[in-house]
């Protein structure tokens, strides 16, 4: 079995996959923390021959999950944000200092798509823009939807959005203070996302598909208007990408990937723009 980690600032997402038939067996998520215990927060290491892992938790607890791992696993794979790879350079003036999950997104978002703009809807949310030839621009950081609502200190943090609202309902104006909340950290993350994407097409002359990931990713798409597909393992992606280790992986595949979204026109986007500035 191949154990995948993808250790966020919230949540720690593992999944175990079947090397031979490149299965995935089963998933699970606890949240970041200093320590792990196998066999309780991730699966018994006894099956597992090889291990994945992209982490932006602090280097203290990287080194320590490594430790553990190294113990009773032989292969231990950690990414690393690096100035190329698979074809696409990044765009950071240091590369290393690149979140590694913006990275992974990235690459499995240029493997699947060709150019792209991945957007992780985390922690934080992160818009990353990678041109047709390879060339990843850098990208846009805002707070995530959790991270929004509890720097308010409203007293709101514990009532989420419920996740399967749909985007009209989220758009108009609260009535009581959670929902003035939600609704105002949700309009501003989609339209942050909407308009980012608008403006750097412009900029750059191109249109791209839009992929979205990470665990907010499924109702920010709601109020996504221009065409994206969601693919939850889009970071896993990349690892497999970086990292092949199956059959299918070395043939270019990746587990869920979706269909690839084709992008809206570019005279549309401008259109779109065009017109908000009007507003
Ligand atoms: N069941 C859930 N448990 C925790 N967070 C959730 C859940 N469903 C959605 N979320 C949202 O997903 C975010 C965590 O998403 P994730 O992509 O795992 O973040 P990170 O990679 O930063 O750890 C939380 O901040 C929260 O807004
Ligand atoms: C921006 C992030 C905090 C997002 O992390 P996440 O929300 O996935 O937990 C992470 O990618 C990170 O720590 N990046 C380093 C800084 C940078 O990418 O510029
Ligand atoms: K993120």
């Amino acid at each position: 079995m191949i154990l995948d980690l993808d250790i966020g600032n919230t949540l720690s997402k593992w999944r175990l996959k079947d090397a031979e038939s490149s299965e995935i067996r089963s998933r699970g998520a606890v949240w970041t923390r200093e320590e792990w215990r196998p066999g309780a927060d991730i699966p018994d290491l006894d099956v597992v021959e090889a291990v994945r892992i992209s982490s932006v938790a602090r280097t203290a607890v990287l080194e320590e999950t490594v430790a553990l791992l190294r113990r009773q696993v032989r292969h231990v794979y950690v990414a690393r944000s690096t100035s190329e790879a698979l074809g696409v350079v990044n765009g950071y003036e240091e590369p290393g200092r690149l979140g590694v999950d913006r990275w992974m997104g990235a690459l499995a978002g240029y493997q699947l798509a060709g150019g792209c703009c991945a957007v992780d809807c985390g922690s934080a949310i992160t818009i990353d823009f990678v041109l047709p030839g390879g060339m990843h621009l850098g990208g846009f950081i805002i707070p995530g939807l959790r991270l929004m609502k509890e720097s308010l200190k409203l007293g709101t943090r514990n009532v989420a959005i419920d996740p399967e609202s749909e985007a009209d309902a989220l758009l108009e104006p609260g009535r009581r203070t959670v929902d003035a909340v939600n609704h105002g950290i949700y309009m501003a993350a989609v339209s942050a996302i909407n308009r980012i994407y608008s403006e750097v097409c412009d900029q750059q002359g191109v249109t791209l598909p839009v992929l979205l990931t990470g665990g907010d990713a499924r109702v920010v798409s709601r109020g996504v208007q221009v065409p994206h597909a969601v693919w939850p393992d889009m970071v896993y992606g990349g690892l497999e990408a970086c990292y092949p280790l199956t059959f299918a992986e070395r043939a270019g595949k990746m587990s869920g990937a979706p269909r690839v979204p084709e992008p809206v026109s570019l005279e549309k986007i401008r259109a779109g723009l065009a017109f908000s500035m009007l507003l």
